[in-house]
């Protein structure tokens, strides 16, 4: 009788594509279902303001460190308002002397249109704390012709994502309404898709005129800070974090806040109350 080998190969060779398969449909499935690069968004709640203070200042320091280790310089654009006291620990003596102050470039994610010192500019804020033009429209212009001149010399490199000017680290506040930068709900600055810094004359916070980055430049950031502190801000907070807000409504300018790397938000007690 003629042995016949073939069922015996049929089985084997069932087994082994058995195997195979098995080991392949997950692998395939979790890489189908892998969001490329997708940005990642911590959040840290603190007691106080002076813990967020406290954590800020080491974070920010650590990416100093970090960005200035791998590219010789460490672009940080500043929110005005209450950011620039949050940062406070920063300037004392465990980061003073630690920090290499000379390879930071500081830029505002939004300037009030006022002398440089007048108190609402928040360049005298950082100044004093931490560091005026023709017309909104005039100094939003420069402020554009700047960053693109430090793009061109390299300083500021583009996100090969968006193509907008990419800093390293922004840190920003955000209003009861849900405002960031001079951003705000009921403006069309927020909607600006093309040009990298936009103005407003008619800012629901005071004072009116403004200048501030747009979206597709603060979203371009590879680190983002959304330091958040007080009772006033519970609202909106949990609006953006906490699933809040009307189905179907706009979304708050904080929602729409997103950074190429990682998004961090820094709350106290107060801010994540209603979290
Ligand atoms: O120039 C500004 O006013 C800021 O850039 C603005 O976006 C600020 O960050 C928020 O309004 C929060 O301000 P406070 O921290 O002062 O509440």
């Amino acid at each position: 009788m003629e042995y016949n080998a073939y069922p015996i190969f049929i089985i084997y060779a069932t087994i082994i594509i058995s195997f195979i398969l098995a080991k392949l449909i997950p692998l395939i499935a979790s890489m189908a279902s892998a969001t490329p690069n997708k940005p990642k968004t911590k959040v840290l709640k603190f007691g106080s303001e002076e813990d967020v203070a406290v954590a800020l200042a080491k974070y920010t320091a650590d990416l100093s460190e970090k960005y200035i280790k791998e590219k010789g310089s460490f672009s940080v654009v500043l929110s005005g308002g209450t950011l620039i006291d949050t940062l406070r620990k920063l300037v004392e003596a465990q980061y003073k002397d630690s920090v290499d102050w000379s390879k930071w470039l500081i830029f505002w994610v939004d300037e009030r249109v006022v002398p440089l010192d007048h108190e609402d500019s928040n360049y005298l804020l950082a100044s004093r704390g931490f560091l005026s033009k023709e017309s909104p429209e005039g100094a939003a212009d420069d402020y554009e012709e700047r960053i693109k001149q430090l793009v061109e010399s390299k300083i500021i490199p583009i996100s090969n994502t968006s193509c907008f000017p990419k800093f390293d680290h922004m840190l920003l506040g955000m209003g009861p309404d849900g405002h960031v930068a001079s951003l705000f709900p009921t403006r069309t600055q927020r909607y600006e898709k093309k040009r990298w810094v936009t103005f407003i004359t008619d800012s629901p916070k005071p004072p009116p005129p403004r200048i501030t980055f747009t979206f597709p430049v603060i979203n371009s950031a590879s680190e983002i800070a959304m330091v958040i502190t007080g009772a006033e801000l519970a609202d909106a907070t949990k609006t953006v974090l906490g699933g809040g807000g009307d189905p179907g409504s706009v979304p708050l300018p904080a929602a729409e806040v997103s950074a190429e790397g990682e998004l961090t938000w820094f709350l106290d007690k107060d801010a994540a109350s209603k979290l």
